[in-house]
């Protein structure tokens, strides 16, 4: 089960020769009537698919970045319902595909069976939750699946190999391969061992893998890319969003890819 519109975007690039770049964002940051306009200047950037972020109080796996974006959200009055009712005014007119990325317990709270539904309604394409164990997916990935939304899983470096196997075997869309120890936002450089790491994920799956975590410069995301299908940049980008500085966000998308 896929998200025939994620697979598409992705494939799209890749047949292309060129790389996947998948921004984030954090939901609410900027205004929401600011969001339909901020997903196209991603997409004309060059962005195959947004992973949009939903403000949390406790946002375990963020580094401080994005958990300040997360703190500024929340001030605006941001929450799952209203990122979703924003994301369905424009539904029919978006085509650049939308990865949500939260975490479980706003699920929970909101339903799940809702959530698969009202995601649908709202043109989601697929889902990121960080804190969903593996072994209890289904509480999710079930109501998931009847609403056609993918579920991204991710693979961490410490993981021993049979457990990435199975991650890269379930992944849909496309497998996210966490490429640091610890918490997002912008590193300086990657341990040597994540080229190694990158192309073991590789033959694990024939679904694009896309490395994400730490990167902040066209430079690394070409050193990360050069042994898998591209990158999510996170952290620099709601940097640069938050600073105005639009084309600093543009530059990095398009030197990247
Ligand atoms: O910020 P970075 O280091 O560029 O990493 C991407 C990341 O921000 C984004 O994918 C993300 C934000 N919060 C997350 C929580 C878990 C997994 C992934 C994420």
């Amino acid at each position: 089960m896929s998200n025939l519109k994620l697979d598409q975007a992705l494939a799209e690039k890749l047949e292309n020769n060129k790389k996947v770049i998948v921004p984030y964002i954090m939901a609410g940051d900027k205004p929401l009537d600011q969001l339909e306009e901020q997903l196209e200047f991603l997409q004309q950037s060059g962005a195959a698919a947004v992973e949009l972020g939903i403000p949390f109080s406790d946002p375990v796996a963020d580094g401080p970045t994005i958990q300040d974006a997360g703190q500024r959200s929340l001030k605006n009055g941001t929450t799952l319902t209203t990122v979703l009712e924003t994301l369905k005014s424009f539904a029919d007119t978006r085509t650049v595909p939308v990865i949500l990325m939260t975490y479980l317990n706003p699920v929970f709270k909101y339903g799940t069976e809702k959530f698969a539904k009202d995601c649908a309604d709202a043109g989601v394409n697929g889902v990121i939750v960080p804190d969903l164990p593996l072994e209890e997916e289904g509480i999710i990935t079930d109501d998931l699946h009847q609403n056609n939304i993918s579920c991204i899983r991710l693979a961490a470096m410490t993981s021993p190999d049979d457990r990435l196997q199975k991650i890269a075997e379930r992944t849909e869309g496309f497998l996210y391969a966490v490429s640091v120890t610890g918490t997002t936002g912008a590193r300086r450089a990657h341990d040597n061992k994540v080229k190694g790491y990158l192309q073991k994920l590789k033959q694990y799956t024939d679904k694009p893998v896309l490395a994400g975590f730490g990167v902040s410069t066209s430079s690394q995301a070409h050193n990360l890319a050069d042994a898998c299908d591209g990158v999510i940049i996170g952290s620099t980008i709601v940097n640069f969003l938050h600073q105005n500085e639009t084309k600093n966000v543009q530059k990095l998308i398009q030197e990247s890819i």
